[in-house]
């Protein structure tokens, strides 16, 4: 699978733009704010149907535009795949595959496999619980849509419960048979989303941990451990225990929505005790795990976008990397960077046809 060919409309810098594609490897370079990770961010809104960097889809629009279209053509399974993005303002964003729009976007989840690595990762890191959780739940839910249904469902009745709670409170009444129907919900889809995120994490690791090993020439030692409230209890179990708790709260305290994922280095949180370089490292090992774990399951290699992740890295790193592209495992891969020879010299090493885009 790969891209053929994109055409931005009012797509954040751009105002009008059109790349065609051949080659395994294509890179963008130029200077700071030239809109490199721009283009880059476009190919990842037809992946996954939003922005990897800006959540509100409206900031996408080019300021003073009153709408967007991102307008592509993948060659899939040997078939052309025209998707269509766009935006107008004050409406709703539609998302068309040869002409026909999506009734839902999570329908189009896992039709063009993408992983992206940027400095923006760095947020997996230094961000609160709920970037891991959309981090895993974004890998789940490209192979498992029931998976990304039973998330939804999830929330949905955990908003429930939690406006229960609040209304409890602010009557100073309480119902536990109403309660008891949402607690038996939650511990439904709750089990269900704690079996996946288990399974998943115990065949992600030995991955990640390849990866780490490889880029890093075994000189670190990392650890990535899954957190969950449902190690202790089955989570009817850990609602019904936790019930004057969150009465309190007028909110649900425990449940897969608080799991998390630990990253650490030599048994240290990486956050506090990780230098940016191996910070760094640790994210892309991350992201070439997800790459590589999505292949094995999809039977697709996903298109990779490198995001200026070349800075900070030494040059044993850097050449890791490249061998691991050379290796013939790769797809499609898309450079942004701001150093043309930097790139030109990298990539020239991986012996694979490339194409630079001067912006
Ligand atoms: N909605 C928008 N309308 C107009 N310009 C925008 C919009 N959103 C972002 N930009 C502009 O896009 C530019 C950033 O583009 P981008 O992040 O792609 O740069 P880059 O070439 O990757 O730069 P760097 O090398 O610094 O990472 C900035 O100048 C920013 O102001």
């Amino acid at each position: 699978m790969y891209l053929k060919k994109i055409s931005l409309f009012n797509y954040k810098n751009f105002s009008e733009a059109s790349f065609e594609f051949d080659g395994k490897i294509i890179c963008f370079v130029g200077k700071n704010g030239i809109g490199k990770t721009n283009v880059l961010d476009a190919i990842y809104h037809l992946s996954y149907g939003k922005s990897y960097f800006n959540p509100l889809a409206v900031q996408n629009i080019k300021h003073g535009e009153e709408f967007f279209v991102i307008d592509a053509e993948f060659i899939k399974n040997e078939r052309i795949e025209q998707l269509v993005c766009s935006l107008k303002k004050g409406q709703k964003k539609v998302l068309k595959r040869n002409g026909k729009a999506y009734d839902k976007f999570s329908d189009h989840i896992g039709f063009i496999p993408l992983v992206i690595i940027s400095p923006a990762d760095r947020d997996l890191i230094i961000e609160g619980s709920e970037t891991r959780r959309k981090f895993i739940d974004s890998i789940i839910s490209q192979l498992d849509s029931h998976y990304l249904q039973q998330l939804i469902q999830y929330q949905k009745v955990m908003s429930q419960r939690n406006a229960l709670l609040k209304y409890f409170a602010l009557n100073h009444v309480f119902d536990n048979d109403t309660l008891s129907i949402y607690n038996e919900q939650l511990n439904d889809f709750g089990k269900y989303i704690f079996e996946k995120r288990k399974e998943f994490i115990a065949e992600f690791i030995p991955i990640f941990n390849a990866h780490h090993h490889a880029i890093t020439d075994s000189q670190e030692s990392v650890q990535l451990v899954y957190e969950s409230h449902l190690f202790e209890n089955d989570l009817l179990t850990l609602l019904q225990q936790n019930i004057n708790k969150d009465r309190a709260l007028h909110y649900t305290s425990m449940g897969i929505h608080k799991d998390d994922l630990s990253f650490e280095i030599d048994n240290h949180p990486i956050k506090k005790f990780g230098s940016q370089g191996q910070q760094k490292s640790f994210l892309i090992a991350l992201k070439l795990a997800q790459f590589e774990f999505l292949k094995k399951q999809s039977g697709v290699k996903p298109i990779l976008l490198f995001d200026d992740i070349f800075d900070k890295l030494d040059e044993t790193r850097v050449a890791k990397i490249v061998e691991m592209v050379n290796s013939d495992t790769f797809g499609q891969l898309f450079i942004s960077d701001t150093h043309p020879e930097r790139t030109e010299a990298i990539v020239k090493l991986t012996h694979q046809s490339y194409k630079i885009f001067n912006l």
